[in-house]
Protein backbone atom coordinates (compact mmCIF):
# COMPACT_ATOMS: atom_id res chain seq x y z
CA UNK A 1 0.00 0.00 0.00
CA UNK A 2 1.50 3.03 -1.06
CA UNK A 3 0.14 6.48 0.10
CA UNK A 4 1.50 10.20 -0.70
CA UNK A 5 0.65 13.29 0.73
CA UNK A 6 1.03 16.03 -1.86
CA UNK A 7 1.65 19.63 -1.22
CA UNK A 8 2.09 19.68 2.78
CA UNK A 9 4.65 22.14 4.49
CA UNK A 10 6.95 19.80 5.77
CA UNK A 11 8.80 20.05 9.43
CA UNK A 12 11.36 17.12 9.59
CA UNK A 13 12.43 18.08 12.87
CA UNK A 14 15.61 17.06 11.56
CA UNK A 15 17.94 20.08 11.67
CA UNK A 16 16.65 21.81 8.09
CA UNK A 17 14.08 24.61 7.62
CA UNK A 18 10.18 24.02 7.01
CA UNK A 19 9.67 23.46 2.93
CA UNK A 20 6.42 22.96 0.91
CA UNK A 21 6.71 19.23 -1.01
CA UNK A 22 5.48 15.86 -0.73
CA UNK A 23 5.79 12.75 1.22
CA UNK A 24 5.12 9.36 -0.18
CA UNK A 25 4.95 6.15 2.28
CA UNK A 26 5.28 2.62 1.31
CA UNK A 27 3.72 0.33 3.69
CA UNK A 28 5.10 1.32 7.13
CA UNK A 29 8.11 3.40 5.86
CA UNK A 30 8.49 6.73 4.47
CA UNK A 31 10.53 6.26 1.19
CA UNK A 32 10.78 9.58 -0.64
CA UNK A 33 10.00 13.40 0.85
CA UNK A 34 11.32 16.18 -0.89
CA UNK A 35 9.65 19.08 -3.09
CA UNK A 36 7.62 16.71 -5.84
CA UNK A 37 7.44 13.27 -5.58
CA UNK A 38 6.32 11.13 -8.76
CA UNK A 39 4.99 8.00 -7.81
CA UNK A 40 1.47 6.01 -8.51
CA UNK A 41 0.10 5.64 -5.36
CA UNK A 42 -2.70 3.79 -3.67
CA UNK A 43 -3.99 6.48 -1.79
CA UNK A 44 -3.26 10.72 -1.86
CA UNK A 45 -3.63 12.98 0.60
CA UNK A 46 -4.04 16.17 -0.66
CA UNK A 47 -3.01 18.58 2.10
CA UNK A 48 -2.78 22.06 0.91
CA UNK A 49 -2.85 24.58 3.53
CA UNK A 50 -1.62 21.65 6.07
CA UNK A 51 1.66 20.94 7.68
CA UNK A 52 3.36 17.77 8.21
CA UNK A 53 5.12 16.84 11.02
CA UNK A 54 6.61 13.49 13.22
CA UNK A 55 3.74 12.22 15.60
CA UNK A 56 4.70 13.45 18.81
CA UNK A 57 5.96 11.27 21.41
CA UNK A 58 4.36 10.78 25.15
CA UNK A 59 7.49 9.79 27.03
CA UNK A 60 5.57 9.28 30.62
CA UNK A 61 1.52 8.07 31.05
CA UNK A 62 -0.30 6.25 32.54
CA UNK A 63 -2.86 5.56 29.87
CA UNK A 64 -5.69 4.00 32.40
CA UNK A 65 -5.84 6.73 34.68
CA UNK A 66 -7.73 8.46 32.22
CA UNK A 67 -10.77 6.81 33.58
CA UNK A 68 -9.79 8.98 36.61
CA UNK A 69 -9.50 12.38 34.86
CA UNK A 70 -11.21 14.90 37.21
CA UNK A 71 -11.83 12.61 39.93
CA UNK A 72 -9.45 14.13 42.27
CA UNK A 73 -7.96 17.31 41.61
CA UNK A 74 -6.60 19.96 43.97
CA UNK A 75 -4.81 17.89 46.13
CA UNK A 76 -1.00 17.33 47.30
CA UNK A 77 0.39 14.49 45.46
CA UNK A 78 1.14 11.58 48.25
CA UNK A 79 -2.84 12.62 49.40
CA UNK A 80 -3.95 12.38 45.75
CA UNK A 81 -1.77 8.90 45.26
CA UNK A 82 -2.57 7.15 48.92
CA UNK A 83 -6.34 8.34 49.27
CA UNK A 84 -7.98 8.59 45.86
CA UNK A 85 -6.07 6.88 43.46
CA UNK A 86 -4.47 3.48 44.81
CA UNK A 87 -7.68 2.69 46.17
CA UNK A 88 -9.59 3.52 42.77
CA UNK A 89 -6.96 1.70 40.95
CA UNK A 90 -7.58 -1.19 43.43
CA UNK A 91 -10.70 -1.57 41.90
CA UNK A 92 -9.95 -1.13 38.33
CA UNK A 93 -10.71 -4.78 36.48
CA UNK A 94 -8.19 -6.13 33.59
CA UNK A 95 -11.37 -4.67 31.17
CA UNK A 96 -11.25 -1.77 33.20
CA UNK A 97 -7.67 -1.25 32.22
CA UNK A 98 -7.97 -1.90 28.27
CA UNK A 99 -11.19 0.59 27.99
CA UNK A 100 -8.76 3.48 30.35
CA UNK A 101 -6.49 3.06 28.27
CA UNK A 102 -8.22 2.86 24.85
CA UNK A 103 -9.71 6.22 26.12
CA UNK A 104 -6.40 7.87 26.27
CA UNK A 105 -5.53 6.54 22.73
CA UNK A 106 -8.45 8.19 21.51
CA UNK A 107 -7.41 11.53 23.17
CA UNK A 108 -3.58 10.94 21.98
CA UNK A 109 -4.36 10.28 18.41
CA UNK A 110 -6.62 13.13 18.28
CA UNK A 111 -4.48 15.55 19.31
CA UNK A 112 -1.03 14.24 17.34
CA UNK A 113 0.30 12.33 19.55
CA UNK A 114 1.29 8.75 17.67
CA UNK A 115 3.54 6.81 20.59
CA UNK A 116 3.10 6.87 23.88
CA UNK A 117 5.67 5.01 27.11
CA UNK A 118 3.08 3.69 29.68
CA UNK A 119 3.53 2.45 33.04
CA UNK A 120 0.67 0.58 34.91
CA UNK A 121 -0.83 -2.38 35.94
CA UNK A 122 -2.70 -5.09 33.74
CA UNK A 123 -0.10 -4.28 30.79
CA UNK A 124 -1.70 -6.92 29.14
CA UNK A 125 -4.93 -5.08 28.14
CA UNK A 126 -2.85 -1.63 27.28
CA UNK A 127 -1.28 -3.90 24.83
CA UNK A 128 -4.24 -5.50 23.51
CA UNK A 129 -5.70 -1.67 23.23
CA UNK A 130 -2.44 -0.47 21.78
CA UNK A 131 -2.64 -3.36 18.62
CA UNK A 132 -5.91 -2.90 18.11
CA UNK A 133 -5.97 0.82 17.63
CA UNK A 134 -2.28 0.99 15.67
CA UNK A 135 -0.50 3.43 18.45
CA UNK A 136 3.08 3.16 19.00
CA UNK A 137 3.88 2.00 22.50
CA UNK A 138 6.44 1.22 25.09
CA UNK A 139 5.07 -0.78 28.04
CA UNK A 140 6.15 -1.44 31.47
CA UNK A 141 4.13 -2.85 34.49
CA UNK A 142 5.11 -0.77 37.38
CA UNK A 143 6.40 -2.61 40.07
CA UNK A 144 5.82 -1.54 43.79
CA UNK A 145 7.80 -2.99 46.87
CA UNK A 146 6.18 -1.91 50.03
CA UNK A 147 4.18 -4.68 51.73
CA UNK A 148 5.28 -7.90 50.11
CA UNK A 149 8.22 -8.33 47.98
CA UNK A 150 6.29 -8.09 44.49
CA UNK A 151 7.30 -11.55 43.27
CA UNK A 152 3.67 -11.73 41.54
CA UNK A 153 4.20 -7.86 40.12
CA UNK A 154 7.85 -9.39 38.71
CA UNK A 155 6.16 -12.23 37.35
CA UNK A 156 3.32 -10.01 35.42
CA UNK A 157 6.50 -7.63 34.38
CA UNK A 158 8.58 -10.96 32.99
CA UNK A 159 5.53 -12.03 30.75
CA UNK A 160 4.40 -8.58 29.91
CA UNK A 161 8.28 -8.32 28.18
CA UNK A 162 8.13 -12.38 27.31
CA UNK A 163 4.44 -11.87 25.37
CA UNK A 164 4.47 -8.34 23.56
CA UNK A 165 8.39 -7.14 22.80
CA UNK A 166 8.39 -6.62 19.28
CA UNK A 167 4.60 -7.00 18.82
CA UNK A 168 1.91 -5.55 16.50
CA UNK A 169 3.79 -5.29 13.24
CA UNK A 170 7.21 -4.53 16.13
CA UNK A 171 5.09 -1.14 17.43
CA UNK A 172 5.42 -2.30 21.29
CA UNK A 173 8.73 -2.15 23.27
CA UNK A 174 8.73 -2.70 26.65
CA UNK A 175 10.48 -1.50 29.65
CA UNK A 176 11.10 -2.87 33.91
CA UNK A 177 9.43 -0.44 35.92
CA UNK A 178 10.40 -0.04 39.58
CA UNK A 179 7.89 3.10 39.98
CA UNK A 180 10.12 5.35 42.38
CA UNK A 181 13.17 5.43 45.50
CA UNK A 182 9.92 5.89 47.91
CA UNK A 183 8.00 2.70 46.97
CA UNK A 184 11.09 0.43 45.44
CA UNK A 185 13.66 -0.44 48.58
CA UNK A 186 17.39 -0.48 48.06
CA UNK A 187 17.37 -4.40 47.60
CA UNK A 188 14.43 -5.00 45.14
CA UNK A 189 15.57 -2.09 43.00
CA UNK A 190 18.66 -3.59 42.60
CA UNK A 191 17.63 -6.94 41.50
CA UNK A 192 15.69 -5.38 39.21
CA UNK A 193 18.40 -3.26 37.48
CA UNK A 194 20.47 -6.29 37.35
CA UNK A 195 17.39 -7.94 35.47
CA UNK A 196 17.05 -4.99 33.23
CA UNK A 197 21.04 -5.08 32.59
CA UNK A 198 20.30 -9.08 31.84
CA UNK A 199 17.75 -8.95 29.36
CA UNK A 200 19.19 -5.58 28.14
CA UNK A 201 15.93 -4.05 29.01
CA UNK A 202 15.42 -0.14 29.81
CA UNK A 203 14.03 0.84 33.26
CA UNK A 204 11.15 4.02 33.37
CA UNK A 205 10.90 4.84 36.89
CA UNK A 206 9.65 8.46 38.64
CA UNK A 207 12.53 10.55 40.03
CA UNK A 208 12.43 13.68 42.73
CA UNK A 209 8.60 14.47 41.90
CA UNK A 210 8.21 16.62 44.96
CA UNK A 211 9.86 17.81 48.20
CA UNK A 212 8.52 15.30 50.10
CA UNK A 213 10.27 12.81 48.04
CA UNK A 214 13.45 14.05 48.68
CA UNK A 215 12.74 14.18 52.65
CA UNK A 216 11.93 10.85 52.81
CA UNK A 217 14.69 9.87 50.87
CA UNK A 218 17.22 11.25 52.98
CA UNK A 219 15.55 10.21 55.85
CA UNK A 220 16.17 6.52 55.45
CA UNK A 221 19.20 6.70 52.97
CA UNK A 222 20.86 9.67 54.02
CA UNK A 223 20.53 10.90 50.25
CA UNK A 224 18.97 12.53 47.29
CA UNK A 225 16.65 10.80 45.28
CA UNK A 226 19.36 10.89 42.29
CA UNK A 227 22.52 9.91 44.62
CA UNK A 228 19.98 6.75 45.48
CA UNK A 229 19.83 6.26 42.01
CA UNK A 230 23.18 6.44 41.08
CA UNK A 231 24.95 4.60 43.90
CA UNK A 232 22.96 1.49 42.77
CA UNK A 233 23.80 1.66 39.94
CA UNK A 234 21.32 2.79 37.64
CA UNK A 235 22.79 5.13 35.69
CA UNK A 236 25.86 3.11 34.31
CA UNK A 237 24.20 -0.56 33.62
CA UNK A 238 20.78 0.21 32.01
CA UNK A 239 19.49 2.53 29.49
CA UNK A 240 16.36 4.63 32.20
CA UNK A 241 13.53 6.62 31.70
CA UNK A 242 13.39 9.17 34.30
CA UNK A 243 10.08 10.87 34.52
CA UNK A 244 9.99 13.96 36.71
CA UNK A 245 13.21 14.82 38.12
CA UNK A 246 12.26 18.35 39.34
CA UNK A 247 13.90 18.29 42.58
CA UNK A 248 17.47 17.80 41.34
CA UNK A 249 20.63 19.97 42.37
CA UNK A 250 24.01 20.69 40.40
CA UNK A 251 24.93 17.82 41.68
CA UNK A 252 22.42 15.35 40.96
CA UNK A 253 22.73 16.93 37.85
CA UNK A 254 25.99 15.82 37.42
CA UNK A 255 25.33 12.05 38.19
CA UNK A 256 22.36 12.03 35.66
CA UNK A 257 25.26 13.41 32.95
CA UNK A 258 26.40 10.54 30.63
CA UNK A 259 23.72 8.50 31.33
CA UNK A 260 21.96 6.51 28.43
CA UNK A 261 18.03 7.49 28.53
CA UNK A 262 17.16 10.70 30.18
CA UNK A 263 14.21 12.93 31.77
CA UNK A 264 10.54 12.92 30.82
CA UNK A 265 9.95 16.23 32.05
CA UNK A 266 5.84 16.71 32.45
CA UNK A 267 5.28 19.99 32.58
CA UNK A 268 1.48 19.99 33.07
CA UNK A 269 1.42 17.60 35.93
CA UNK A 270 4.12 19.53 37.94
CA UNK A 271 2.22 22.76 37.82
CA UNK A 272 -1.42 20.97 38.49
CA UNK A 273 0.33 19.34 41.57
CA UNK A 274 2.01 22.24 43.02
CA UNK A 275 5.64 19.84 42.65
CA UNK A 276 8.14 22.62 41.03
CA UNK A 277 9.98 23.48 38.15
CA UNK A 278 12.48 20.82 36.35
CA UNK A 279 15.85 22.46 35.90
CA UNK A 280 15.48 21.58 32.17
CA UNK A 281 18.05 23.78 31.04
CA UNK A 282 20.83 22.79 33.13
CA UNK A 283 20.37 19.10 32.56
CA UNK A 284 20.14 19.72 28.52
CA UNK A 285 23.44 22.15 29.13
CA UNK A 286 25.15 19.16 30.85
CA UNK A 287 24.28 17.08 27.52
CA UNK A 288 21.39 14.76 28.90
CA UNK A 289 18.36 14.13 26.69
CA UNK A 290 15.24 15.26 28.10
CA UNK A 291 11.63 14.61 26.30
CA UNK A 292 8.25 15.55 27.20
CA UNK A 293 5.22 13.64 28.47
CA UNK A 294 2.00 14.48 30.17
CA UNK A 295 1.32 11.99 33.24
CA UNK A 296 -1.74 10.18 33.32
CA UNK A 297 -4.63 11.98 32.94
CA UNK A 298 -5.54 11.43 36.99
CA UNK A 299 -3.01 14.52 37.21
CA UNK A 300 -2.28 16.32 34.15
CA UNK A 301 -6.29 15.66 33.58
CA UNK A 302 -5.29 15.82 29.56
CA UNK A 303 -2.96 14.09 27.42
CA UNK A 304 -2.81 16.62 24.59
CA UNK A 305 1.27 17.49 24.19
CA UNK A 306 0.47 20.60 22.53
CA UNK A 307 -0.28 21.56 26.00
CA UNK A 308 3.13 20.48 27.65
CA UNK A 309 4.97 21.69 24.61
CA UNK A 310 3.53 25.14 25.63
CA UNK A 311 3.93 24.55 29.17
CA UNK A 312 7.70 23.60 29.20
CA UNK A 313 8.53 26.62 27.09
CA UNK A 314 7.10 29.27 29.25
CA UNK A 315 7.93 27.65 32.56
CA UNK A 316 11.43 27.96 31.63
CA UNK A 317 11.00 31.46 30.49
CA UNK A 318 9.39 32.26 33.82
CA UNK A 319 12.14 30.74 36.02
CA UNK A 320 14.95 31.73 34.26
CA UNK A 321 13.22 35.48 33.82
CA UNK A 322 14.16 34.80 30.46
CA UNK A 323 11.68 34.63 26.98
CA UNK A 324 14.47 33.37 25.08
CA UNK A 325 14.98 30.24 27.05
CA UNK A 326 13.82 27.08 25.85
CA UNK A 327 12.52 28.74 22.14
CA UNK A 328 9.73 27.11 19.85
CA UNK A 329 12.07 24.50 17.71
CA UNK A 330 13.64 23.47 21.32
CA UNK A 331 10.42 22.51 22.70
CA UNK A 332 9.10 20.61 19.59
CA UNK A 333 12.10 18.47 19.62
CA UNK A 334 11.79 17.33 23.36
CA UNK A 335 8.04 16.07 22.22
CA UNK A 336 9.55 14.11 18.68
CA UNK A 337 12.94 13.22 18.59
CA UNK A 338 14.43 13.90 22.25
CA UNK A 339 11.72 11.57 23.24
CA UNK A 340 12.07 8.90 20.72
CA UNK A 341 16.02 8.61 22.36
CA UNK A 342 14.53 8.10 25.81
CA UNK A 343 12.28 5.55 24.69
CA UNK A 344 15.14 3.98 22.44
CA UNK A 345 13.11 4.20 19.13
CA UNK A 346 15.06 7.15 17.47
CA UNK A 347 16.37 4.95 14.82
CA UNK A 348 13.06 4.55 14.03
CA UNK A 349 10.78 7.54 14.84
CA UNK A 350 10.88 11.54 15.90
CA UNK A 351 11.73 13.05 12.57
CA UNK A 352 10.39 12.54 9.61
CA UNK A 353 13.30 11.04 7.12
CA UNK A 354 13.62 8.25 4.33
CA UNK A 355 13.90 4.55 6.24
CA UNK A 356 11.99 6.28 8.84
CA UNK A 357 8.78 4.95 10.15
CA UNK A 358 5.83 6.80 8.88
CA UNK A 359 4.45 8.35 12.28
CA UNK A 360 3.39 11.85 10.60
CA UNK A 361 0.70 14.21 11.62
CA UNK A 362 -0.89 16.58 9.68
CA UNK A 363 -2.02 19.87 11.29
CA UNK A 364 -5.09 22.02 9.78
CA UNK A 365 -3.65 26.29 9.65
CA UNK A 366 -6.65 27.63 7.67
CA UNK A 367 -7.68 28.52 11.16
CA UNK A 368 -7.94 32.37 11.87
CA UNK A 369 -5.82 31.14 15.50
CA UNK A 370 -3.09 29.78 12.73
CA UNK A 371 -3.15 33.09 10.75
CA UNK A 372 -0.83 34.31 9.29
CA UNK A 373 2.13 32.48 9.00
CA UNK A 374 5.24 33.88 9.87
CA UNK A 375 7.62 31.09 11.63
CA UNK A 376 6.00 27.31 10.81
CA UNK A 377 7.62 26.15 14.41
CA UNK A 378 6.57 29.17 16.48
CA UNK A 379 2.97 28.32 15.05
CA UNK A 380 3.31 24.88 16.24
CA UNK A 381 4.68 25.55 19.46
CA UNK A 382 2.47 28.23 20.74
CA UNK A 383 -0.84 28.46 18.77
CA UNK A 384 -1.31 25.03 17.58
CA UNK A 385 -3.40 22.83 19.87
CA UNK A 386 -4.23 19.39 20.05
CA UNK A 387 -7.84 19.92 17.77
CA UNK A 388 -5.98 20.99 14.96
CA UNK A 389 -4.60 17.56 14.07
CA UNK A 390 -6.63 16.38 10.87
CA UNK A 391 -5.07 13.22 10.07
CA UNK A 392 -2.77 10.97 12.26
CA UNK A 393 -0.55 8.23 10.11
CA UNK A 394 1.44 5.54 12.45
CA UNK A 395 3.34 3.10 10.66
CA UNK A 396 2.23 3.87 7.78
CA UNK A 397 -1.59 3.74 8.43
CA UNK A 398 -3.96 6.05 8.96
CA UNK A 399 -5.49 6.20 12.73
CA UNK A 400 -7.28 9.44 11.87
CA UNK A 401 -8.16 11.57 9.06
CA UNK A 402 -10.27 14.67 9.01
CA UNK A 403 -10.71 14.44 12.74
CA UNK A 404 -12.49 11.14 11.92
CA UNK A 405 -11.04 8.04 14.10
CA UNK A 406 -10.84 5.24 11.87
CA UNK A 407 -9.76 1.95 14.75
CA UNK A 408 -12.09 3.25 17.20
CA UNK A 409 -15.83 2.83 17.78
CA UNK A 410 -16.16 6.57 19.93
CA UNK A 411 -19.88 5.73 21.06
CA UNK A 412 -19.20 2.40 22.49
CA UNK A 413 -16.05 3.80 24.31
CA UNK A 414 -18.04 6.36 25.91
CA UNK A 415 -20.65 4.19 26.81
CA UNK A 416 -18.17 1.84 28.28
CA UNK A 417 -16.28 4.96 30.30
CA UNK A 418 -19.16 6.48 31.93
CA UNK A 419 -20.53 3.47 33.64
CA UNK A 420 -16.74 1.92 34.53
CA UNK A 421 -15.54 4.90 36.15
CA UNK A 422 -18.28 5.57 38.12
CA UNK A 423 -18.07 1.82 39.46
CA UNK A 424 -14.16 2.61 40.67
CA UNK A 425 -14.65 5.27 42.16
CA UNK A 426 -17.75 5.42 43.98
CA UNK A 427 -17.18 5.68 47.31
CA UNK A 428 -13.37 6.47 47.26
C1 LIG B 1 2.30 0.83 39.83
S1 LIG B 1 1.69 1.45 38.34
C2 LIG B 1 2.05 3.19 38.32
C3 LIG B 1 1.55 3.92 39.52
O1 LIG B 1 1.98 5.27 39.40
C4 LIG B 1 0.99 6.08 39.94
N1 LIG B 1 1.18 7.46 39.49
C5 LIG B 1 0.52 8.15 38.57
N2 LIG B 1 0.98 9.39 38.47
C6 LIG B 1 1.98 9.48 39.36
C7 LIG B 1 2.84 10.50 39.75
O2 LIG B 1 2.77 11.71 39.21
N3 LIG B 1 3.75 10.26 40.69
C8 LIG B 1 3.83 9.06 41.27
N4 LIG B 1 3.03 8.05 40.96
C9 LIG B 1 2.11 8.25 40.02
C10 LIG B 1 -0.29 5.47 39.49
O3 LIG B 1 -1.37 5.92 40.26
C11 LIG B 1 0.04 3.99 39.67
O4 LIG B 1 -0.32 3.54 40.94
ZN1 LIG C 1 3.90 9.14 36.47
Amino acid sequence: MKTLIRDVTILTMNDEAPFVGDILIDEERITNIQAEVIADADEVIKATGMVAMPGLINAHQHTPMSLLRGFSDDLKLMDWLDKKMLPAEARMTPEDIYWGAKLSMAEMIRSGTTTFADMYIHMNEVAFAAEEVGMRASLTRGLVFLADDGGKRMGEALDLINRWTGKAEGRITTMLGPHSPYTCPKEPFKEVIALAEKLKMPIHTHLAETKEEVIKIREKYNQTPAEFLYNIGLFERTHALLAHSVHLNSHDIGLLKGMKGGVSHNPVSNLKLGCGIAPVLDMIEQGITVGLGTDGAGSATTVDMFEEIKAATWLQKLDHGDPTRLPASQALLMATRESAKLLNIHDEVGTLEIGKKADIILIDIRKPHLQPIHHIESLMAYSVNGGDVDTTIVNGKTLMRGRQLLTIDEEELFKQVSCRSKRITEGV
